[in-house]
């Protein structure tokens, strides 16, 4: 079937299985109209909305069926300026049929930058990845029957739907020995791979970092180091393998997946161009395993070195690739480099399962098993040579990683315009912040504040790739930036990946079954006000404007997550697939272990709650951080600005709350979660909460092949209390009260 009719196919069994959602009142009929015109377009949606909903015009779903009439006659009836707004609104609509396999690319909604009359509808075109069974993944790398769900968005709002980017992807990048003499050799990594100097080859004892492409500020600077890891006998090496670099080469898997984010990066810094050579673009047409192939037969390689991607789903992905590519006498070699340690490589022998899920058992476990040592990282080469023969490649607009939405009249709808500014994407520009950063890292105080930067601001770039954790780390500890506290938190990455490893459906399930009885609200308005920063509570609503606008938020993560679940009762779920959504960071291990936890479901879970108000007396005391992103309290007085309601009129400058009994939904959380704690039931059978621990991690032990949990010593994690403080500003990174 040609790609644009299995597209359109997919846009509506996409509609179809939304209506079906509607009929059973998990989406509502704004939120399933906005997604049509979202999926179809407006042309369709014009031409075939009727005759889609007609199946509801019998008496039991009359009334329904006149609310989507209505909802499209207005639509379609209205002036530019009435649709602007009407699109608007639908667009405040959040989809219930996510796409939880991935970081969805949901649509972005009106946000507080944006001028009542700069709204505008538009037509999002972005598609969500495929259900996240590593099955469904090789299928869309064998490009058998894969589940790509077509088009998954809303229709909507202004500036809207950014497409996140969703995991590593699996970009491929290529590099082809010329060098007579020495062995042809494909490296395949991932993007974030590409623009890092992470890559580790390992060869006997020594682990050498696969040198980033275009490290010329590092190089000028890091002699100190090159010294150190010459004197050390680690041999420096540029790209793995070979002296003689292969071009490289990008090779985009995933079909009609949109990744605003790599788009940017990528599009700033090709990091080959600047060191004598260029990047190549490849699309893969549905199969990646066939291109790769098409490219070592092309390039005569004999040997493909990859980086290791860590989420189960893709890894086994890559195990197909690897296993087919070596029946074909081409060798595979997976490096690390995306975390410290090979989270697969993380065993709990000699340690034991008790206190799993806090970064001191993680790290235990690291010393206790260390595997293979974490090596110097090692420099970039200062210059690639140019192979004899360049594949052809495609140009990166042709990959479609960032179609903006467009609005009816044909213009485009730049949602990323703010972000651009709050970023330099380049590798330059992430060398900057980390030199920032160890300038003054030395005298950090770890105060959880808002309104100052008081961490190093990095993730994105880890993320990507342009920084890789290794060099953090070293140039860290070189700058003597309180290196235990900084290496804690790089190990809490690891640990959010070895904890994907143990727990596949760490992105979507409650960890601990007892939680998955917890009843959350299915309040659409709250989730929009929250999505919006239009709660009326202006430290929550401050991040979460900040979050849109520029794609980040660092300490108050923390603040919005608690109001979420413990004030809204929201499912923890909706928090992460919006961070997904909108995090520059946006990290599936990561993003998912820090909501378990904050849901309280996780293997660490929180035992603090961010009170709105009172957290900003310590977040942001003198009020500098709200009055930035919410400039219209900016007149208000120090006493007054985070608690308005005492003095403005609402719905005209700021939103009223929209909770107003945080006492109460606070006790009423607690005694929620005290009484799933409480009891839980399993195939019928009611199971004491004392046995429930133990059951828990037996059965989890058992699932994933560890060794079974020495006998229960030392008392159980604490149920929270209502006299537990709400507003405890942890130090740094939260972390247990074990
Ligand atoms: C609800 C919630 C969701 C989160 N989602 C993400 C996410 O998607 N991606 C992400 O990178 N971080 C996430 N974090 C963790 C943390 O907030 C960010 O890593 C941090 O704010 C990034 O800022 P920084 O680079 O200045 O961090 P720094 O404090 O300077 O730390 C340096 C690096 O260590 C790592 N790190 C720091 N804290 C943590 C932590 N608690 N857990 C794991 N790694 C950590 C990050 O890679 C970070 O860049 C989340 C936290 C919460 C509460």
């Amino acid at each position: 079937m040609p790609h644009s009719v299995a597209a359109a196919e997919d846009s509506k069994a996409l509609v179809r299985k939304t209506l079906r959602e509607v009929l059973v009142g998990r989406e509502d009929p704004e939120g399933f109209f906005a997604m049509c015109v979202s999926a179809l377009g407006h042309q369709e949606t014009r031409s075939q909305f009727l005759s889609l909903i007609q199946p509801l015009s019998t008496a039991t779903n009359s009334s329904l069926h006149s609310i989507l009439t209505s909802i499209y006659r207005g639509y379609f009836s209205k002036t530019e300026d009435d649709e602007l707004e009407l699109a608007l609104a639908l667009s405040l609509l959040e989809m219930k049929d996510h796409q939880l396999s991935t970081p969805s690319q949901q649509s972005r909604l009106q946000q507080p930058g944006d001028r009542p009359n700069q709204r505008c509808s538009v037509q999002l075109n972005s598609v969500s990845q495929p259900q996240g069974s590593s099955h469904a993944q090789l299928a869309d790398v064998e490009n058998t029957n894969s589940p790509q769900t077509g088009a998954w968005v809303k229709a909507g709002p202004p500036q809207t739907t950014r497409e996140t980017e969703p995991q590593k992807s699996t970009h491929v990048d290529e590099y082809k020995s010329e060098t007579p003499g020495t062995s042809q050799t494909v490296c395949v990594s991932r993007l974030s791979g590409l623009f890092s100097k992470q890559d580790t080859v390992e060869e006997g004892d020594q682990m050498m970092d696969e040198g980033d492409l275009n490290q010329i500020e590092k190089l000028k600077r890091s002699k100190k180091r090159r010294q150190r890891c010459k004197g050390a006998g680690q041999q420096v090496v540029g790209l793995p393998c070979s002296p003689s670099a292969p071009p490289p080469v990008l090779l985009w898997l995933r079909r009609d997946l949109e990744m605003s984010n790599y788009w940017q990066s990528l599009s700033k810094h090709n990091a080959a161009s600047l060191i004598g050579s260029h990047l190549v673009f490849l699309k893969a047409n549905g199969s990646s395993l066939r291109t790769l192939k098409e490219l070592v037969k092309e390039t005569g390689a004999r040997t493909v070195l990859a980086t290791a991607l860590y989420e189960p789903w893709l890894k086994d992905m890559d195990d197909v690739v690897v296993s087919a590519l070596q029946k074909h006498g081409v060798e595979c070699r997976m490096i690390h480099s995306y975390c410290l340690r090979d989270p697969y490589s993380v065993s709990t022998e000699g340690v034991g399962l008790r206190g799993i899920g806090s970064v001191s058992h993680f790290m235990s476990c690291c010393r206790q098993n260390p595997g293979s040592v974490l090596g110097f990282p090692l420099d970039s080469p200062g210059s690639l040579p140019t192979p004899a023969h360049w594949p052809q490649g495609v140009s990166l607009g042709t990959l479609g990683l960032a179609r903006m939405p467009r609005r009816k009249d044909g213009t485009t709808i730049d949602w990323a315009a703010n972000i651009r500014k709050s970023w330099d994407f380049s590798e330059e520009g992430a060398c900057a912040q980390l030199e920032a950063f160890l300038d003054w890292c030395v005298d950090m105080k770890e105060s959880g504040r808002a309104d100052a930067p008081n961490t190093s601001c990095l993730s994105p770039y880890l993320h990507f790739g342009q920084l890789s954790p290794r060099w953090l780390l070293w140039d860290a500890k070189e700058a003597r930036c309180r290196p235990p506290k900084f290496q804690r938190k790089l190990a809490w990455r690891d640990l959010a990946y070895w904890q994907l490893t143990l727990f596949p459906d760490l992105p979507w399930e409650s960890l601990r079954p007892p939680y998955k009885d917890l009843r959350w609200s299915s309040d659409l308005g709250h989730l929009k006000a929250w999505q919006q920063g239009r709660t009326g509570y202006p430290l929550v609503d401050a991040a979460m404007r900040q979050l849109w606008l520029t794609g980040w938020m660092n300490y108050m993560r923390h603040v919005v997550a608690s109001f979420l679940i413990a004030y809204l009762y929201l499912p923890w779920q909706e928090g992460y697939r919006w961070f997904q959504d909108t995090l520059m960071d946006a990290d599936v291990a990561i993003d998912a272990m820090k909501w378990q936890n904050g849901g309280m479901c996780g293997l660490d879970h929180w035992n603090f709650v961010m009170h709105p108000v009172d957290a900003a007396m310590t977040c942001d005391p003198y009020a500098s951080y709200v009055r930035k992103w919410c400039p219209e309290l900016a007149d208000l007085p120090d006493e007054l600005i985070h608690k308005p309601w005492k003095c403005v009129v609402f719905g005209q400058t700021y939103p009223e709350r929209i909770v107003t009994d945080l006492r109460e939904r606070r006790s009423r959380s607690l005694q929620e979660v005290a009484l799933v704690r409480r009891v839980w039931t399993v195939c019928g059978q009611v199971h004491r909460v004392s046995e429930k621990g133990e059951r828990l991690e037996r059965d989890y032990c058992r699932i994933e092949g560890l060794p079974q949990p020495p006998a229960p010593q030392g008392r159980a994690r604490r149920t929270p209390t209502s006299k537990d403080r709400f507003s405890i500003v942890p130090g740094g990174a939260v972390s247990s009260l074990r």
